[in-house]
């Protein structure tokens, strides 16, 4: 049941190296869960971080934790309580924007492998000292971006990174040619009118372009 900081960051970063970008989605309502998972992943984009910002969230991790193929996580997790939930609701993994003790001893007790978040070089190292080498770059353009990424990894080539916060397929390359990136988050992958109007077709084509990001 219990995972290690190590184990947890070992299973996250196999996920982030599922596809080059990690659809971030803020879905409404939990009708548009199954064809929006199903488009995602169709596209090339199997590992979904499901943000808790919504009322329907914890239903729609429930939904899309059937879809073939689909790898799914909850987002925006502050509270141990968060935690328990996502995983009760069928996630694989965690998200959070930073790293609290209370968050991260919930996860390692529940046995959640967790993708904590790190702006900074003191931030990273106090989790690489708990064991985590694998982190969430957040918010990576109002941070420094791909250069502040870039400068991190100089001291700290042993931690991994999934950066997340303003990316756009216009600055993706940017961080995905660095060695310590696995992948990218981002929410254009999903867009809110798109998946309002049930446009599946659309972002499965977004998906199958942010899928083949990284690899020039
Ligand atoms: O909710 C969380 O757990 C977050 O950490 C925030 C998300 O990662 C960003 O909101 C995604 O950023 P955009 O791709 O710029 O929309």
């Amino acid at each position: 049941m219990r995972i290690s900081p190590q184990d947890a960051s070992l299973r996250t970063c196999e996920i982030c190296a599922l596809a080059p970008v990690m659809p971030v989605l803020v879905v409404e309502d939990a009708a548009h869960a199954r064809p929006l998972a199903e488009s995602l992943v169709a596209g090339g984009l199997p590992a979904l971080e499901v943000t808790l910002r919504t009322g329907a969230a914890l239903d729609v991790i429930r939904e899309m934790a059937q879809v073939k193929g689909g790898v799914v996580g909850a987002g925006t997790l502050i509270t141990p309580k968060d935690a328990e939930a996502a995983k009760e609701a069928g996630a694989r993994f965690g998200v959070s924007p930073g790293a609290t003790d209370y968050l991260l001893d919930a996860c390692e007790s529940i046995g959640l492998p967790l993708l904590p978040g790190a702006a900074t070089a003191t931030e990273a190292m106090r989790l690489l000292a708990r064991g985590y080498g694998m982190l969430k770059f957040f918010p990576a353009e109002a941070s420094g971006g791909a250069p502040a990424l870039k400068a991190i990894g100089a001291p700290l080539p042993q931690i991994s990174f999934c950066p997340t916060g303003g990316i756009s397929p216009a600055n993706a390359e940017s961080y995905l040619s660095l060695p310590n990136v696995v992948c990218a988050g981002g929410s254009w992958v999903a867009p809110k009118d798109l998946v309002q109007s049930g446009n599946w077709t659309a972002i499965e084509t977004l998906a199958r372009d942010a899928s083949k990001l990284g690899k020039g």
